[in-house]
């Protein structure tokens, strides 16, 4: 029995399929018994498939492919939540299986494609959608299953990372970093969702919706990118014993689910301090297994493509085996998501001031007056320009109450010469 795939998206990952494919399909028809052709693609660019030589297979319309009944599994890699929601929903509704790589799509209509699934009786693969390469996904519906999840905190954006470390390490520019990112694969589409958040934030609603059984989706997550980092933030962070990561974090309360991505100091010696480059690391922390943590390559087209090629292998050797699916939708509950203004951690806030006496001690004063405890100060600057900038870190502070401190010393008159940065931090 050969299994017929169709390939929607001949990119990066698309590309990383078929040479996946072309390399290894005899060692997984020895290893596995299961023998898998690719006999439909489609993309926008004709170009791209004679590259990769597949144009004798090619169509610009995924309907050739949604439509094609000899095809058993759909593999969806064209991103974005429009047209890739019908490729999904379509093969769902024709009776294919469908693997993707698309957080996006599932972060915002996961439970549309996973009960349409469970009605028609068939399987969606999606671990390449977290981390790229890293097995996270099955892990976490396998595994670990025995467990009560109680936090998930990772580095799952591979664009970000890349640009911090070149950045820090390397001294690039944001804007340098950034195109070498896209000219590596890692970037999506639109770099935007790197940048902003976006893609760190579909990630974790992903694994919390896994992790504690609870649908989560990319509106809940509270989102904040990179692009208002600067190098005065990053070389202040290294003075103080910190580097910057854009930090995805979900934990489970008493109260519900906390979910946010935002850049986190860490100091040097955190583990997650030393994950560098596209690497990403999630860690997973469970009450039965402790502490976990999953690291690899999380952006690009081999790591990307492995963990497709693995779903559709294990597709495949369902579909060879005749074994319906197992472990569908695993959001029974609906737990409530905290609102941010609840959230209680430690702050790096940085001004920029007025070079003059007085403003340090109204500073102060402002801090006192709303609870928020301040743990070091660091001033830089220059007399010349009459500006400095003063880096607070403070003791644990509810986020309602450095909301109120920001508001009023940006009430005083004269003082702010720039918006704030405010950083969290983590111990
Ligand atoms: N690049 C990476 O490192 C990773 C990407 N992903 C995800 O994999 C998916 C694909 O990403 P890439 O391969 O990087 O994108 P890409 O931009 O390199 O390729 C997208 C492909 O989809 C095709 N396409 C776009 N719209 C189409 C439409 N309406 N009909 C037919 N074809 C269409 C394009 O022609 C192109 O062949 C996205 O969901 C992305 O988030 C996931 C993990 C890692
Ligand atoms: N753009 C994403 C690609 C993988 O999901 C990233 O940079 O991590
Ligand atoms: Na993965």
């Amino acid at each position: 029995m050969t299994i017929k795939l169709g390939l929607v998206g001949t990119g990066t990952v698309g590309g990383g399929c078929l040479d996946i494919l072309r390399n290894h399909r005899e060692d997984f028809k020895r290893h596995l018994g299961v023998d898998m052709e690719v006999v439909r693609v489609c993309s926008r660019n004709p170009e791209q498939a004679e590259a990769r030589g597949v144009l004798h297979l090619f169509t610009e319309d995924f309907n050739d492919i949604i439509n094609d009944p000899e095809i058993d599994i759909v593999i969806e890699l064209i991103g974005g939540t429009t047209a890739a929601r019908d490729v999904v929903l379509g093969a769902l509704r024709a009776g294919k299986n469908v693997v993707t790589a698309n957080k996006a799509l599932m972060a915002t209509f996961g439970d549309e494609v996973m009960d349409l699934a469970r009605e028609k009786n068939l399987e969606v693969g999606f671990e390449a959608s977290v981390g790229g390469g890293i097995p996270i996904i099955q892990p976490l519906k396998h595994s670990l299953i025995s467990n009560e999840i109680t936090s998930v905190m990772g580095i799952v954006n591979g664009t970000t990372n890349y640009m911090l470390t070149r950045m820090v390490d390397d001294g690039l520019s944001y804007e340098d970093a950034l195109a070498e990112a896209q000219a590596k694969g890692f970037a999506e589409a639109d770099p935007t969702a790197d940048v902003d958040g976006f893609d760190a934030a579909a990630k974790i609603a992903i694994l919390a919706s896994i992790a504690f059984n609870s649908r989560v989706k990319l509106n809940d997550v509270y989102t904040e990118g990179i692009r208002n980092i600067t190098q005065l933030d990053m070389d202040t962070a290294d003075d103080m014993g910190y580097v910057i990561k854009l930090l995805a974090l979900a934990h489970r309360t008493p109260e519900g689910i906390d979910v946010r991505v935002h850049p986190t100091m860490l100091p040097k010696a955190h583990q997650m301090a030393q994950v560098n480059g596209v690497f990403n690391a999630i860690y997973v922390t469970g009450d039965a297994v402790g502490e976990t943590m999953f690291f690899g390559e999380g952006a690009g087209a081999g790591p990307a493509a492995a963990a497709v090629m693995g779903d559709v292998l294990e597709v495949a050797r369902h579909m060879t085996l005749g074994i319906p699916p197992v472990v569908g939708c695993t959001c029974t509950d609906n737990l409530p998501i905290v609102p941010m203004e609840k959230l209680s951690t430690k702050y790096y806030i940085r001004f920029s001031v007025a070079d003059r006496s007085g403003v340090l001690a109204a500073m102060a004063g402002v801090f006192a007056k709303h609870g928020v405890s301040v743990r070091s100060v660091v001033q830089r600057g220059s007399a010349q320009h009459e500006t400095v900038n003063l880096s607070y870190v403070t003791h644990t502070a509810s986020e309602a109450s450095v909301r109120r401190v920001l508001e009023e010393i940006g009430g005083l008159e004269d003082v702010l010469r720039a918006e704030p940065s405010v950083i969290r931090v983590e111990d």
